[in-house]
């Protein structure tokens, strides 16, 4: 037997260690969960709380158990005196506490990412171990101390680390939902994915330098790290667009952590639906951050002395509203600090005690306590007198405020002074216009001056005190049986006991427009505008963010093009810290280069990027006559799905275009493939939901933060004419350019390329 095969043998035997290790504690945690559940209801409150509470920790740790199963095992780390670590998913220990695995975010792991051979410590070598399902396929090793008698055997040496193991999952099929890659995480990774958690941390990368994998890592690892603090707290990822939310939702599970809530910004206020899109330039002045004392101004505005006050009639005397009596209830409510809504209720005892006040003073004797309290009871019920109330201190919700200014565009323009009259007119809509993904942080921002509905608050008030009670049972219960760890907490448990599923533990924190997180993680962070970050600081106050994203990519206009004017005012010059990306593990090398100078040329500030795959043909370049286009980019997707589309769901192309010609795209795309593939196929292919298509027919903003195994670019110059700026053409060009993990086809009239370059 040769020397590999010998190793790989010596390998399997402890890869078959750690998984009958698995498969045993899976068993045990099975048996003891049937045990729980056959006690059924019986015995004290008490009694059944402690057995829900042990059955909701079986099912969490069943889950974790379940979801490591694919590549439990990838690493090895052997130091100077022939000691030897195996890294994993998890930490694995035998019955007598010895260790088999180790978890790949506990510090001893950290060599196996970050070790070189000019920095090893004490560790000589690392292998890399490949499994397909629970056998070992391929082993690599990577010498690290020269010197050392444990490397004869060794390798390779290289600067990327694992780079057999790293290039077969690059070149692999793409399938629509994006992996982990604990295995193959490089260097320059691992540190941002171990950094401090105290402030905030800034990564800037070009396309597909991982920014979005390590970001996904990072949460895994914080919560690993500061589990006492983050169970409680939670871990909120912020991603563009649902489909971006879907490609990435496998990843956190694979790592055995389920409890973080994803959202993109239009779903972050509980209760508050999108349903369109603002044009460019409105989103932009929506998002300005000026907007702030706009809604300020526009709450104030609601808080004033009425232009006529009545006089009222009460006990056949006469009491007249006076404008000082309002402006003193006005300063009375707004000394109190509260939320517009709830301190009117001391605006309102203010103008009464002085209209109850009026009327005492107005008699002859000292009223009894019950006269003045029928003075009050009538005022209340007096329509002038509410109706004036109301006037100068309107109950109101963010919704009806922000309806309400859209459409009068002389508030608008008093709330504004400098909005110009051209901007007023952009930002004017019906009353009954739906909510844009840009009024979210205005409301957002609403609510918070504006507090609780007021009709609501009861309710939810109520709401709360029971839940605190059932949490508060479930903490001492899990207390006094020693058991929790992290693992399953007190919300976790009282959801369990309400019938509610684990998944709801994350969807509280989700559904409370006030919760706030221990950690934030904030994906293509550059589209950002001022006003959304203000509603993302709001839910951590902790200022604890990964922010990652690519100032070349913008495209929103109230976006970012240079981190330090957006995080300065944000977190302090010296509360941020900025970490770059540098290699990219997407695009062939040919793609890489071709996008960069592109972005280089165009003014774009682009990160440094070398590409680790060379793939020959990678970019192929189509011109044609006006009248060919169509059939064209339809052709030449086809070639694409003949090489890229496997009937087994994997592989994924995209065909990029401008919405002017994208329908005719569509058509001929559609008309094409029933041409190219057999019936069977064709059903397959036509039926996929739009998240899980493997043939996309979309726009470049649509595709950020995807990837595609081929991307067919149609006539880019007209995406350019189309752009709002020369700036946001140029970085939705770049974006679709970086999508291809093999092959990107520009096809192109002659007129659109004499306008553009390529
Ligand atoms: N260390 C790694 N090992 C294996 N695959 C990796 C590694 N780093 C990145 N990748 C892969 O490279 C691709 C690009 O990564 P990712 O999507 O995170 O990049 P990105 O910087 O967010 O790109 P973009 O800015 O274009 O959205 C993904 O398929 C990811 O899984």
């Amino acid at each position: 037997m040769s020397d590999y095969a010998s190793q790989l043998q010596e390998e399997q035997q402890q890869v078959d260690r750690a998984y009958s290790r698995l498969d045993d504690i899976r068993e045990q945690t099975k048996e003891r969960l049937r045990a729980v559940r056959a006690a059924g209801s019986h015995g004290s409150p008490t009694q059944r709380t402690e057995r829900d509470s042990f059955a909701t920790m079986y099912e969490d740790r069943l889950a974790q158990l379940r979801a490591v199963e694919d590549r439990l095992v990838f690493g090895r780390l052997d130091d100077v005196k022939d000691n030897r670590l195996y890294i994993g998913r998890i930490g694995l220990s035998d019955e007598s506490h010895e260790p088999i695995i180790t978890d790949w975010r506990a510090e001893a792991a950290r060599p196996f990412y970050e070790a070189t051979p000019k920095e090893h410590g004490s560790i000589a070598m690392r292998r890399h171990i490949t499994l397909r399902f629970r056998k070992v396929v391929s082993i690599e090793d990577e010498a690290l101390d020269l010197d050392s008698a444990q490397v004869s055997h060794a390798t390779n040496e290289g600067t990327l680390t694992g780079e057999g193991a790293l290039m077969a999952s690059l070149s692999s099929r793409r399938t629509g939902k994006m992996t982990d890659i604990v295995a193959t995480i490089q260097a320059e990774q691992d540190r941002i994915i171990r950094a401090d958690m105290h402030q905030a941390l800034v990564v800037q990368g070009g396309p597909g330098t991982g920014k979005t994998a390590v970001a996904l890592h990072r949460a895994a690892y914080l919560l690993y790290a500061h589990r006492q603090r983050l169970s409680h707290s939670g871990v909120l990822i912020v991603g563009p667009s649902p489909a971006f939310l879907h490609y990435i939702d496998q990843v956190l599970p694979s790592l055995g952590e389920t409890g973080v809530v994803s959202r993109t910004l239009a779903t972050l206020l509980p209760g508050v639906t999108v349903s369109s899109e603002d044009a460019p330039r409105v989103a932009a002045l929506k998002g300005d951050k000026r907007m702030a004392q706009v809604i300020a101004n526009a709450v104030r505005g609601r808080e004033r002395v009425p232009s006529t006050l009545p006089t009222i009639r009460v006990n056949n005397m006469q009491l007249p509203m006076k404008a000082a009596d309002i402006q003193q209830a006005i300063t009375d409510a707004r000394r109190t600090r509260k939320p517009h809504n709830q301190a009117r209720e001391t605006f309102v005892k203010s103008v009464t005690g002085i209209m109850v006040a009026r009327y005492a003073s107005k008699l002859d004797y000292t009223p009894e306590q019950s006269e003045l309290d029928s003075v009050r009871q009538a005022l209340r019920l007096n329509d002038d007198f509410r109706r004036t109330v109301n006037l100068a201190w309107l109950p109101m919700t963010a919704q009806w405020m922000l309806s309400d200014m859209f459409a009068k565009p002389a508030k608008l323009r008093s709330y504004a002074p400098w909005l110009k009259p051209a901007e007023i007119d952009l930002l004017r809509r019906a009353k009954d216009a739906p909510f844009t993904r840009s009024d979210i942080p205005l409301l957002d921002e609403a609510m918070e001056l504006l507090g609780p509905d007021p009709h609501h608050d009861s309710d939810a008030a109520a709401r709360d005190r029971r839940r605190q009670e059932d949490e508060e049972i479930a903490r001492e219960t899990l207390s006094q049986n020693g058991i929790g760890n992290g693992i399953v907490d007190a919300k976790t448990l009282v959801d369990n006991m309400n019938g509610l599923d684990a998944e709801s533990t994350a969807e509280r924190a989700a559904d409370d427009r006030e919760w706030t997180y221990g950690h934030i993680v904030v994906d293509e962070a550059q589209e950002l505008t001022p006003m959304d970050w203000r509603m993302l600081i709001r839910r951590c106050p902790s200022r604890s963010f990964t922010i990652v994203g690519d100032v070349a990519q913008t495209s929103a206009l109230g976006g970012t093009r240079s981190w330090k004017r957006t995080m300065d005012p944000l977190f302090g010059e010296k509360g941020w810290s900025l970490k770059e990306l540098t290699v990219d593990y997407r695009n062939p090398q040919e793609v890489s280069e071709l996008a960069t100078q592109f972005a280089h040329d165009e003014g774009l500030y682009v990160s440094t990027v070398s590409a680790v795959r060379h793939v020959p043909d990678a970019v192929r370049r189509i011109t044609v006559d006006d009248s060919a286009l169509v059939e064209q980019a339809a052709a030449c997707a086809m070639d694409c799905v003949r090489r890229f589309v496997s009937s087994d769901g994997t592989g994924r192309i995209a065909v990029i275009a401008d919405k002017e010609i994208r329908d005719a795209v569509r058509k001929a795309v559609a008309l094409s493939l029933k041409q190219t593939v057999d019936a069977k196929e064709w059903s397959r292919l036509t039926s996929q939901n739009a998240w899980d298509s493997q043939i996309v027919i979309s726009g470049p903003q649509d595709v950020k933060g995807l990837e595609f195994d081929a991307v067919v670019l149609v006539e880019p110059g007209l995406i350019a004419m189309n752009a709002t700026s020369r700036l946001v053409a140029a970085a939705d060009l770049y974006v679709a350019m970086t999508r291809p993990t093999q092959r990107l086809a520009i096809v192109r009239t002659t007129k659109d390329a004499e306008s553009m370059p390529l």
